[in-house]
């Protein structure tokens, strides 16, 4: 966290404002404190850098006197001579001011001593909590699973009028997949606000008109979903109950209601602009057909890929203001898209069983549990990067930095954590720890993009 942390704060003032306290240890003469927010980023990058660099000491130290793996070792050293030659380059770019080139080697180099302490930490655990006859079961699905016969899964409906149309109400709310939407908007407010700042700036009008599409096409591929999983939903404890499982919506109906939601969505789209119109269709067309029908049922990389879907929002919010893709719009969709596999693996630990009676090739089922919980901290890793790079753009500072590096931590915590329990509790604490860490980063942005 502490390299993560310094990240952060040297991806948000090195590559802006170098000049704002250029000496060394402080600013002006050397011995004057900052005068402005900046400023006090950059010297508590300086500090965190002296802590970091003695706790780093301490632990490289530590792993060459311990019966420690060998890889774990020589990761910790590499990152350890990287951050000798780090702290070189830092103090040329304080001493020298700003120097573009210099930053960005900064930065990569950074980035190249936080993959090697996430790689002795992947080791290391799996090392301390793998379960080597963790084999995954070879059979994708379960085809002799007794289905519920029609009369077992219709639902009674109440005589009462009101209670059937309210009955009747939430299950179209249900179909939407409302539980999705918060977040999504988030992506996409988040992304309007960063673009925002590139240009004239956003207007009210195009920000509802937007949410309001992205809320409409998340119901409409949501609905679509529905449709066309109900079969496979009655197999599933989970999703059992959904409307088009228990027949409480005709099939023909639920068409109908997603054909009405994509085309209220678009035209909300195709109103802000032609491009966010585009990517609204291409985001319901690959949520509902690529990743339901084709990547979902048949390949184990279906939530790698399936992260494109959620990564569009960030596009539609950004090309929504400036009617082109840019920069911010690209690394706040590439930070959704990694964030993505740590957030879903939880909750494909938490319901294992209940996909494979599903027949999905979720993680899992397919490679394992100590596989699946490897590949959520390096996820979680590659995300953490991810936000560094964002945290380039101009406007991001500390409010970025410190929601970040308080939720990142949370979220790292639950994923060990996850490691050293192997219960459901753990996946779903590591599942909410997940959506808390990228609500708080959305959040940070818009506040830091906006109030500042
Ligand atoms: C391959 C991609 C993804 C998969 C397979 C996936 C899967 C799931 C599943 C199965 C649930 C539980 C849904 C329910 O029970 O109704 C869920 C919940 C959720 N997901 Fe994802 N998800 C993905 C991507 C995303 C993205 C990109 C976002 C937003 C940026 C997101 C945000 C949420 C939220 C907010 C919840 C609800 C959490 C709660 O109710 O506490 N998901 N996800
Ligand atoms: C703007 C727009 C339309 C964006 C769409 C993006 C979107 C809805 C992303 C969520 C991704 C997703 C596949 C969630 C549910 O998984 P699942 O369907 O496998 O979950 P289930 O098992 O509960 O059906």
């Amino acid at each position: 966290m502490g390299i993560y942390l310094l990240l952060l704060l040297g991806a948000t003032t090195a590559l802006t404002d170098t000049t704002i306290c250029n000496a060394w240890p402080l600013c002006g003469s050397g011995w004057t404190l900052p005068t402005s927010v900046t400023g006090y980023l950059v010297v508590g990058h300086r500090l965190a850098a002296i802590l970091v660099g003695l706790l780093g000491t301490v632990t490289v130290i530590a792993s060459w006197h311990s019966r420690i793996d060998q890889r774990v070792r020589t990761a910790l050293a590499i990152s350890g001579i990287l951050y000798v030659i780090q702290a070189g380059i830092g103090a040329v770019v304080a001493m020298n001011g700003e120097s573009t080139y210099l930053s960005s080697i900064h930065l990569l180099v950074g980035m190249l001593i936080f993959a090697g302490v996430i790689a002795a930490l992947a080791w290391t655990l799996e090392i301390e909590t793998g379960d080597p006859s963790d084999v995954p079961s070879t059979a994708t699905s379960s085809p002799d699973h007794e289905l519920p016969s029609e009369t077992e899964r219709n639902v009674t409906m109440p005589t009462n009028s009101v209670t059937r149309a309210k009955m009747t109400a939430f299950a179209y709310i249900r179909l939407m997949k409302p539980r999705l939407m918060w977040l999504l908007c988030l992506v996409a407010f988040a992304a309007m606000a960063l673009a925002g700042t590139t240009g004239p700036g956003v207007s009210w009008e195009i920000v509802l008109a937007t949410l309001g599409g992205g809320v409409l096409s998340i119901g409409a591929s949501g609905t679509f979903n529905h449709v066309l999983e109900r079969d496979v939903d009655r197999r599933m404890a989970r999703t059992s109950d959904r409307p088009l499982a228990t027949d409480l919506v005709p099939v023909g109906n639920a068409i109908a209601f997603g054909c009405l939601l994509t085309v209220a969505s678009l035209g909300l789209f195709a109103w802000v602009n032609l491009l966010a119109a585009a990517f609204g269709l291409a985001a319901i067309v690959f949520y509902s057909i690529v990743y339901t029908l084709i990547l979902k049922p048949n390949t184990v990389q279906n939530t790698v890929l399936g992260g494109f879907a959620g990564a569009l929002p960030a596009f539609i919010g950004w090309v929504a203001v400036t009617g082109e893709i840019g920069f911010g719009g690209l690394a706040l969709a590439t930070v959704i898209f990694l964030w993505t596999p740590a957030h879903f693996y939880n909750l494909a630990l938490a319901y294992k069983d209940d996909y494979e009676r599903g027949g999905f090739p979720m993680l899992p089922v397919v490679r394992g549990e100590t596989a699946t919980r490897r590949h959520i901290l390096w996820y979680l890793g590659a995300t953490f990067l991810a936000t560094a790079v964002l945290a380039v753009v101009d406007t991001l500072g500390a409010t970025y930095v410190l929601g970040s590096v308080a939720l990142g931590a949370v979220f790292l915590w639950a994923v060990i954590r996850l490691h050293y329990e192997q219960t459901e509790s753990a996946a779903f604490r590591a599942f909410h720890a997940s959506n808390a860490y990228l609500g708080t980063l959305l959040i940070a942005i818009i506040i830091d993009t906006l109030a500042f």
